[in-house]
């Protein structure tokens, strides 16, 4: 016998943009990366660097600025296509953080909300650890809080590969390379192994950036990662952007270069500083005609695919549009997605 089980829950009534938030101001970036910080073993001579990095731009970080921005573009959008959802904003680090978004959505009587996570990419960071610390948000709201259901990962959505595709052109294009013969390098996050071994990461990684470089014709590309910050005892995923371009120089002199921060929506901190800073620096140290892909952003592609992810959990028959071998990703992660559970050492003093 089949028995037809009728879905109780409230509909969807609400879009939540979940980011990581950064400080706005020299006061702020402390008790910032005090808040990214908490729990994980990262000495604290790193985090007093990436303070200074910080420090360097005014103590104020791009990301809030650039996610009002996606703010207003997903509202535009959401208009266009008759998609009557409030929007609403909240980060794990900084204002307005989840707890305080959430208590808003509840004043507003707000029951059930679709979230779109900025990272297109599944590790703890980006998927385990927001849907964590959103419960624990929910939690401390109280019992009325609405329920937070995150769209699919979008890494490999033909608008996504698009979007990236068309800055790799315009990249090589800003400084008279043929896309087809110039490395690219793809560059993103590094994370300690073991949290990528217990998860999609770099799987997910290789297959943006190999659909990448197939749709705008790279022939030579790699994958890159930026921005460690762990104890140098802790292996992360390696190589390092800066590393890799003094490698490959030396085994065969480079005239040009693109760099592509693949694993970040927007031009933030980590960009700025280890990509157009430190990179740049090798770069041109070595004589190397560098040219670093724009990220996502509010790219009108990259927006409509919010709008498509959206679109598909409002209605389930919808078609859900995936590029290459993976498959459109799981909407529901199973309860074991992106588990990570460093070793316990203690904290040095
Ligand atoms: C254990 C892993 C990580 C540590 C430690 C870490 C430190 C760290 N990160 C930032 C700033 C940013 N990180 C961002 C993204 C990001 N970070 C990690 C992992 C660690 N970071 C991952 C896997 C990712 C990608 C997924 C995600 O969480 O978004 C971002 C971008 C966020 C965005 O929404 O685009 C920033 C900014 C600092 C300052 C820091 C401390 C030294
Ligand atoms: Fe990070
Ligand atoms: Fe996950």
């Amino acid at each position: 016998m089949c028995v037809q089980m009728t879905d109780t829950r409230p509909p969807y009534d609400s879009f939540m943009l979940v980011s990581f938030g950064g400080p706005e101001g020299p006061d702020d970036v402390m008790p910032f990366l005090e808040n990214v910080l908490r729990g994980k073993p990262v000495p604290r001579q790193r985090m007093l660097e990436v303070a200074e990095h910080y420090q360097q731009f005014g103590g104020v970080s791009p990301i809030n600025e650039q996610n009002r921005q996606l703010l207003v573009a997903i509202k535009d959008e959401f208009k266009a296509n008759d998609i009557e959802l409030p929007v609403y904003w909240g980060n794990r680090n900084w204002d307005p953080y989840f707890a305080d978004t959430l208590r808003q959505m509840q004043a507003d009587g707000r029951k059930r909300t679709l979230a779109f996570f900025t990272s297109m990419f599944s590790s703890n960071s980006g998927c385990r650890q927001y849907r964590e610390n959103l419960a624990e948000a929910c939690a401390e709201v109280g019992g009325n809080a609405p329920s937070v259901e995150k769209v699919r990962m979008g890494f490999n959505h033909p608008l996504f590969v698009e979007t990236i595709s068309d800055s790799v052109k315009a990249a090589a294009e800003s400084i008279g390379a043929d896309v087809k013969k110039t490395p690219v390098m793809f560059t993103a996050h590094s994370i300690p192994m073991l949290m990528a071994e217990n998860s999609d990461y770099v799987k997910q990684l290789m297959e943006t950036c190999r659909l990448v470089a197939e749709m705008c014709g790279a022939e030579n590309w790699s994958l890159v990662y930026q921005s460690r910050s762990g104890p140098p005892q802790q292996p992360w995923l390696e190589p390092d952007v800066c590393d890799s371009i003094e490698s490959m120089d030396k085994a065969s002199k480079l005239d040009s270069l693109i760099i592509v921060p693949i694993g970040f929506i927007s031009d933030h901190m980590e960009v700025l500083f280890d990509l157009d800073h430190e990179a740049s620096d090798v770069c041109k140290a070595r004589n190397i005609k560098m040219a670093r892909a724009a990220t996502a952003g509010t790219a009108p592609k990259f927006v409509t695919m919010i709008r498509q992810l959206v679109e598909e959990r409002l209605n389930p028959s919808a078609e859900k549009p995936a590029l290459g071998n993976l498959g459109p990703w799981h909407d529901v992660c199973p309860v074991d997605c992106c588990l990570y559970n460093p070793p316990q050492r203690p904290r040095p003093t």
